[in-house]
């Protein structure tokens, strides 16, 4: 459900970005005090896996930001390379029942908070973004990337199925004939056929210049009232965030279910594998 938390247009102090969440933590936010905007900054070594903890502390930090009234915000990556690897597979290989169960709550209520978060919301892509890093930045209303990256729902390459809150975030962004193919296909887009195929909205040579894109998106919004502009957002994605609201246990029961087939275990396993393996050489 979209939180109806609204950013006041009264204009902010000058002054340099403040921290709001300390390093210790596998996010950081940082708010401009000039243009009120928030940069979240996820910051778990080696590729940004999404894991219970770095879900967590997601979830908690979009949940801060909206608190804070802040004017937007902008999803990025501490690794110069790499947005998000996606969901850690070691959390989805051989797993624990009740870190599992956990773990896929958590992710459910991160993409709630995204997807339906009251503040305009965009991503500056640093770096590849599979999957689950895909989910995040389909999550925002707006994603600037930088070149030679890739980006997509890969699902089907693992042996896996992106659930259907995966396809919507997928589907409120591209034509359906190009996502059914990709989701099929389990495409990853390099930066430009992303930008074709309207995958993102930007292309920036630089973070710094991808963050700038960002804020201009958020900036665009500066002149519209902030009420009738979270309650438009809000009715656009009520159906999709209503229909995993409505469906959270089935979801999950269908999550843990799937994970434990023998044939899907097997399949991460021999995946994990050649991760290994190709970082090795
Ligand atoms: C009727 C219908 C029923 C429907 C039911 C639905 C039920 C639901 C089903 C379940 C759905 C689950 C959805 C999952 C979505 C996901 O997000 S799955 C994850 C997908 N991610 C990937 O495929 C990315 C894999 N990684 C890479 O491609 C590369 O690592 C990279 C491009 C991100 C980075 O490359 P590079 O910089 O060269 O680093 P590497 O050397 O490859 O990796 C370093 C290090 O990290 C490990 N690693 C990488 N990615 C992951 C990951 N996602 N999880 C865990 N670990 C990862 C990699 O193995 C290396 O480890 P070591 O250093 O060797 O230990």
């Amino acid at each position: 459900m979209l939180r109806s938390t609204i950013s006041s247009l009264v204009p902010r102090a000058t002054s340099v970005a403040r921290h709001m969440s300390n390093a210790a933590k596998l996010t950081t936010v940082e708010i401009n005090d000039v243009t009120g905007i928030a940069t979240l900054t996820m910051n778990r070594p080696p590729v940004n896996g999404l894991n219970l903890e770095l879900l967590t502390d997601l979830n908690n930090s979009i949940q801060e930001i909206e608190d804070n009234k802040s004017r937007g915000l902008i999803l990025t990556s501490s690794n110069p390379t790499i947005f998000s690897a996606g969901l850690d597979i070691l959390e989805m290989y051989k797993p624990d029942k009740e870190r599992l169960k956990a773990f896929w709550t958590t992710l459910q209520d991160v993409w709630l908070a995204l997807y339906g978060s009251a503040v305009p919301t965009a991503a500056a892509i640093n770096g590849h973004s599979p999957a689950g890093g895909c989910l995040l930045a389909t999550s925002c209303e707006y994603r600037v990337m930088l070149p030679k990256f890739t980006i997509g729902l890969n699902e089907t390459k693992l042996g896996i199925v992106a659930p259907k809150w995966f396809m919507s975030s997928f589907l409120s962004v591209l034509p359906r004939r190009v996502a059914e193919r990709a989701l099929n296909q389990g495409r990853m887009f390099t930066t430009d056929e992303a930008l074709r195929n309207g995958l993102i909205d930007e292309v920036a040579n630089s973070k710094e210049e991808a963050l700038a894109k960002c804020a201009e998106f958020i900036g665009s919004f500066s002149k519209v009232n902030p009420l009738a502009r979270s309650l438009t957002k809000q009715q656009l994605r009520a159906a999709e965030l209503s229909e995993l609201e409505n469906e959270r246990a089935q979801d999950l029961e269908k999550f843990i279910f799937f994970v434990n087939q023998p044939a899907v275990q097997k399949g991460l396993g021999i995946y994990l594998e050649n991760l290994k393996k190709k970082s090795k050489n």
